[in-house]
């Protein structure tokens, strides 16, 4: 694909110094200011085009849309809440992550915050510190023979398990992802939610934060549980229900809680950070320098990769980008996008089109009508009223327009794509392919091209007669505006008519003198 430019890119919080030197050594300027109020990121992040932040920086989409120049949200870290990737898809900005950097070190904190509520550690430090020697009082218990239930089965959950094992910790947990058969090869057994909550004596989550885990532990599953248990969240403030623990905490229903993360950061309601049985952490899963070099220099070569064309590593919201860095699906996609800019210069829609429907054909393409339906939006929508459309940002983009994008495939001996529009009722179609790695048009409008018209440079495409006469005024009035003819193309007789298109050494200043000549007339440059 082409390279996405990233020339100046604002680091906007504490990352490992490696990133920074990464992305200089690679010929991006970097800036680094951190503790930014929201007013003074927004009227600064129109510099640069690109931002890199932990999970401080709330990029929230005033932010986004004030960032007329921002192609990449970088975060360094797992998990992505804290941006508005909505709004961040909508712009057609990349948002990437670095999912793996700091699995060991949130897994290792979340082991540290279960072995410190069985044997009372923090607060037993505490009390050495104010000068006493309490033995009575912090009388903890063994973890070995406990069930530890996990909420979350994916990288950190995993890791979590397979360290309190060691501890001869029985480890149950639930994941709607992970196959049941995945989490016992690494010892832990699968049930629903329903079975785990009695049977837990500590229970730790590590899902991410959505509608479907906020609160996954509230009231209702407090009061499943067995008198006492211990909880654990190293993952995201409101996965446990703050409300909920504090009263399962009161009740005693709760024995105790390790918490690094809040739903507020910092919090200001307190009540949590101060109950005694309640021990807790600045957010601190991720900081460790191991963690965060890797997450540093991940991101770092994450971004340079995708500037520099090589790849598209840890993009959350760009699915059909990571293909666009294939060599195979490139000039594919070239041709979608191409495709749908002779339909937009055909049609010369000032309409929305209603509905778009992109047929892959042949077996190469089977995975490839995402792309190529989101390239043959992006031809359609450029240069109309939507800020630019990309590969990111085409799909939410129709759909704001009320187009209806459609994409399916079908077995056929050559590959091609197929693109049909309709607007105002009326049908329009293109069908292209790839030949020789240049994208092609092979039929315009139910003509068919004697010879493929190869989709690159200025073309003029018009609908008339087959008579030699009109040909020739066609190429005087060329002529007349020292337009030179570079290729010609003519398309099977269609109700008397055909479809040509010229290749031209500049488009025409006004096509107004073609027009009376011919009956449809179209120009573009792609
Ligand atoms: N405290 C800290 O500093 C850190 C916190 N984190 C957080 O830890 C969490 C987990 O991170 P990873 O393990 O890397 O993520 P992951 O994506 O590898 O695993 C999350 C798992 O949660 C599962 N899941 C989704 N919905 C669920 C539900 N309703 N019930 C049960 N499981 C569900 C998913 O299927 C997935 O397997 C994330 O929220 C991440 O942001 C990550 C690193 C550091
Ligand atoms: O990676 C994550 O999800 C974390 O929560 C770590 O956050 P941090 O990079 O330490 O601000």
């Amino acid at each position: 694909m082409a390279p996405v430019s990233v020339k100046r890119i604002l680091i906007s919080e504490s990352v490992d110094p490696c990133c920074k030197t990464i992305l200089q050594e690679n010929g991006v300027e970097v800036t680094e200011k951190q503790q930014m109020t929201k007013e003074e990121l927004i009227a600064e992040i129109q510099n640069y085009d690109g931002l890199v932040v932990r999970s401080a920086t709330k990029v929230t989409a005033d932010i986004i849309n004030a960032g007329g120049n921002l192609k990449i949200i970088g975060r360094a870290g797992t998990g992505v809440d804290n941006v508005d990737v909505d709004a961040a898809t909508k712009r057609g900005i990349i948002v990437m992550n670095t999912p793996s950097g700091n699995t060991i070190s949130a897994a290792e904190l979340t082991c540290v915050l279960l072995m410190s509520l069985s044997r009372h550690i923090p607060q037993a430090v505490m009390s050495m510190k104010d000068g006493k020697w309490d033995r009575k009082k912090f009388m903890g218990a063994e973890l070995y023979g406990k069930v530890l239930g996990i909420v979350g089965l994916g990288r950190i959950g995993k890791e979590v398990a397979t360290r309190m094992q060691s501890f001869g910790m029985k480890t149950i947990g639930y994941d709607p992802i992970t196959p049941p058969e995945v989490s016992a090869s690494w010892g832990v057994e699968q049930m629903s939610l329903e079975e785990l909550w009695p049977q837990c004596d500590y229970i730790t989550v590590h899902t991410p934060l959505m509608p479907s885990t906020t609160g996954l532990l509230n009231d209702t599953s407090f009061a499943k549980c067995k008198k006492g248990v211990k909880v654990v969240n190293c993952a995201r403030g409101g996965i446990i229900d703050e409300a909920a623990l504090l009263r399962a905490l009161e009740s005693g229903q709760c024995g105790g809680a390790g918490l690094d993360v809040f739903v507020e950061e910092p919090p200001k309601d307190r009540a949590l950070v101060n109950h005694p049985n309640v021990i807790s952490c600045p957010h601190l899963g991720a900081s460790t320098k191991e963690a965060q070099a890797r997450c540093g220099k991940e991101i770092a070569l994450q971004i340079v990769d995708m500037a520099t064309g090589k790849a598209l590593v840890g993009a959350v919201n760009a699915q059909v980008l990571v293909s666009s860095f294939s060599p195979d699906s490139h000039q594919w996609i070239l041709l979608g996008e191409s495709m749908g800019r002779v339909l937009k210069a055909c049609t010369a829609s000032k309409e929305a089109y209603g509905q778009v429907h992109v047929t892959a054909l042949g077996e190469s393409l089977k995975k490839s009508t995402g792309f190529l339906s989101s390239a043959a939006v992006v031809g359609l929508l450029t240069e109309g009223p939507q800020k630019g459309p990309n590969l990111v940002n085409a799909l939410p983009l129709a759909a704001e327009t009320g187009i209806t994008v459609q994409a399916d495939h079908k077995d056929n001996e050559c590959e091609a794509c197929v693109l049909e529009v309709s607007v105002n009722g009326r049908s329009y179609k293109a069908v292209g392919s790839v030949q020789a790695g240049v994208p092609v048009l092979l039929e315009l409008n139910g003509s068919v091209f004697r010879q493929p018209v190869p989709l690159t440079g200025h073309l003029l495409f018009f609908k008339a007669a087959n008579s030699t006469e009109l040909l020739l005024s066609v190429t005087g009035v060329l002529a007349a505006a020292s337009v030179e003819l570079q290729s010609f193309s003519a398309s099977t007789a269609c109700s008397g008519e055909q479809w040509y298109c010229m290749g031209i050494s500049s488009l025409l200043g006004d096509i107004g003198a073609l027009k009376s000549l011919v009956k449809e007339a179209a120009q573009l440059t792609v």
